[in-house]
């Protein structure tokens, strides 16, 4: 399901660390039923190379299943965004490396394929109006007028309550802008949710709510979630695997539970000074 392509040329693992990454694909398989179609994005040979010659991902190979949360975790730099970014082509990969539910992403209608895999910043940015306007915002563009009560299960959705329906931008907090936003992500109806540090900027009770709610999608709709965080505990609080990005190559595919088992030296220093 995973690998960490030139790992071995890197690092000349053992053994038993190779077994180990054998052993979470088998059990991830099993998750995702051992079919084709379970596979929400399989990404093969990711590579960038800036103008100037510098690799930023060097060759990433990465199986998501359907409805599990994926955290990448790594030092600054180290190609975390631009993997996320290829997803939904904010960043555009080559021809034949991603692929969503079986197609080349390159092949889809952009806007559709945007719309299915939402996508949360670290700082959220409201549309001017009220939060209402930029919940309907998204369906509307696609000529869908939602109902009062579907805004409203929207917000209360993302943990907000109906008082915000009609204040805007400047009249809410950062955490609950975030929400408001999570909510708007969420009026597309995405399949995929992709978050780029996306409670970095929030206090712990701002970031626990958000955290229940990307918990609450995945058990009851079955969302697939890939969440780029700085925060090792937030990934072991709510991922099923992590990713471990070091300077543009996956080094290490562990259980969130099995992180201080990481072997990479550059992993193992990465997760002693976090
Ligand atoms: N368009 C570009 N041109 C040149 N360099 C780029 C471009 N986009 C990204 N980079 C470089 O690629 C590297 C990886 O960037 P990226 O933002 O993906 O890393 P990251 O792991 O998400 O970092 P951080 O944790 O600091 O957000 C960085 O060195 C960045 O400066």
């Amino acid at each position: 399901m995973f690998s960490a392509p030139n790992h071995q040329v890197l690092d000349n693992p053992q053994d038993e660390e190779r077994e180990h990454l054998v052993a979470l694909d088998i059990e991830l398989a099993e998750e995702a039923g051992e079919d084709e179609h379970q596979w929400k994005f399989q990404i093969r040979d990711l590579t960038k190379i800036t103008n100037a010659g510098v690799p930023i991902l060097k060759g990433i190979k990465m199986d998501i299943p359907k409805g599990v949360v994926i955290g990448i975790i790594g030092p600054s730099g180290s190609g975390k965004s631009t993997v996320l970014r290829a997803l939904n082509r904010l960043w555009e990969p080559p021809t034949g490396t991603v692929f969503f539910d079986g197609d080349d992403i390159c092949d889809l209608d952009v806007l559709n394929l945007r719309r299915r895999v939402g996508m949360l910043f670290q700082l959220p940015a409201l549309f001017e109006g009220t939060v209402a306007d930029n919940i309907r915002y998204g369906p509307q563009l696609r000529g869908k007028k939602l109902t009062d009560i579907e805004v409203y299960q929207l917000l209360t959705l993302a943990d907000l309550d109906s008082s915000f329906l009609d204040k805007t931008g400047d009249e809410l907090s950062v955490g609950q802008a975030q929400r408001v936003a999570l909510a708007r992500t969420l009026a597309n109806e995405p399949e995929v949710l992709l978050l780029d540090e996306p409670t970095s900027a929030l206090d712990p009770i701002s970031t626990q709510n958000i955290e229940d709610v990307l918990v609450k999608l995945k058990k009851t709709r079955g969302m697939t979630t890939v969440m780029v965080s700085h925060s090792i505990k937030q990934i072991q609080r709510i991922a099923d695997v992590v990713c471990l990005l070091v300077s543009g190559e996956i080094v290490e595919v562990l259980k969130p539970s099995e992180l201080s088992d990481a072997k990479h030296p550059m992993a193992q220093r990465f997760l002693q000074l976090s």
